[in-house]
């Protein structure tokens, strides 16, 4: 159950005064997520869904909250944060850093087909040309710094195969990011975390899947496009949990992110490479929440042996071009 803050009807009722939304209808804190507090709430001017951070730094939050409403406001589906009467987007309640989104239709679907990816596909594109003038500069706080820092805190926990395998990885991918090929790479904030959890579908009234939205943005940071869609790709066209390719979801996905922007040279020399980092940026974040678990955390780690497959399979067989 991630309510890790219970908030009252009343302190509910006692902060939403200073929005000008009209009186709370009913509320309801949401089990799912692993990083917040959330709860949906429904005011007499609409839904939404109130999120107190748990974990993310109050000077951290302004740059995921403006860039939502960034992107909200140059037509991406994804929640819109709420300015209250003073036009702040952040504020506090129960002595957590809060905040007030709009409530997006729909449900993640875990079993996603080819149409699915699709429309994630022209999302992502679409987000990252959106992106564009976003002036918020945040790192991508999960990129090559991280890797660094963390992989001498969880190799005494790894095999001789497995430390020898994350090695390697990371030597690679510095390697890569001295050279000229990652320098030419267009990048922007981006999602960095866009599996299947954080999209929402409902039906087109004929039943084909539409998009609802992205959801949680709170991994975002400025990092390169392809990093991101291979993040993506990773997750959603993946066959079970082997590592290995869906050839119809990856050719749907990259099929819609192609139509809408055509990736660079650069990107497309990149991409095996990038593959394979977004798998080792999973595999790292899944081994450290699971072998140095934060103080109270409450809830049961990911599998990194999923990432440490998919690693495995992006470095044995060459994948699809991008372009
Ligand atoms: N704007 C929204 N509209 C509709 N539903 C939402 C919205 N934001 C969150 N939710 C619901 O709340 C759930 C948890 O939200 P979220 O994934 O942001 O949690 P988290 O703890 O921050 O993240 P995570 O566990 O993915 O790292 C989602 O799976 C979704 O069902
Ligand atoms: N998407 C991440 C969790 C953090 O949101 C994972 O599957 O490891």
């Amino acid at each position: 159950m991630a309510v890790f803050t219970t908030v009252s009807r009343d302190e509910l009722a006692r902060w939403l005064q200073s929005f000008d939304l009209g009186e709370l209808l009913g509320y309801e804190g949401i089990a799912s997520g692993i990083e917040n507090t959330n709860y949906f709430v429904d005011l007499a001017r609409g839904r939404f869904v109130l999120t107190l951070f748990e974990r993310l730094s109050p000077q951290e939050l302004p740059f995921y909250l403006e860039l939502m409403k960034h992107l909200a406001s140059h037509g991406i589906a994804c929640p819109d944060p709420v300015a209250d009467r003073e036009g702040r987007l952040l504020s506090t309640l129960h002595a957590k850093p809060a905040a007030l989104v709009t409530r997006l239709a729909g449900r993640a679907r875990m079993d996603p087909g080819p149409a699915h990816c699709a429309l994630v596909g022209e999302a992502l594109a679409r987000m990252h040309l959106a992106a564009v003038d976003y002036p918020g500069t945040l790192p991508n706080l999960r990129g090559l710094p991280w890797w660094v820092e963390t992989t001498p805190k969880v190799l005494p926990f790894l095999s001789t195969d497995q430390s020898a395998l994350l090695r390697d990885e990371l030597a690679t991918q510095q390697r890569f990011a001295d050279g000229r090929v990652c320098a030419a790479l267009p990048r922007t904030a981006v999602h960095a975390d866009l599996f299947r959890d954080n999209v929402l579908f409902d039906q087109a009234a004929d039943g084909s899947p539409r998009l609802g939205g992205v959801i949680d943005f709170y991994f975002a940071g400025v990092d390169s496009w392809v990093f991101d869609l291979a993040v993506t790709v990773n997750d959603w066209c993946i066959v079970d949990a082997d590592g290995r390719f869906d050839d119809a979801k990856l050719a749907a996905l990259l099929g819609a992110y192609r139509a809408v922007r055509r990736p660079s040279e650069a990107e497309a020399e990149a991409w095996p490479t990038m593959l394979r980092a977004a798998a080792l940026r999973f595999w790292l974040s899944r081994l450290f929440d699971l072998h140095l678990p934060r103080p109270a955390e409450m809830v049961t780690p990911k599998d990194p042996a999923e990432f440490e497959r998919i690693l495995s399979a992006r470095r044995d067989s060459a994948s699809a071009p991008l372009c």
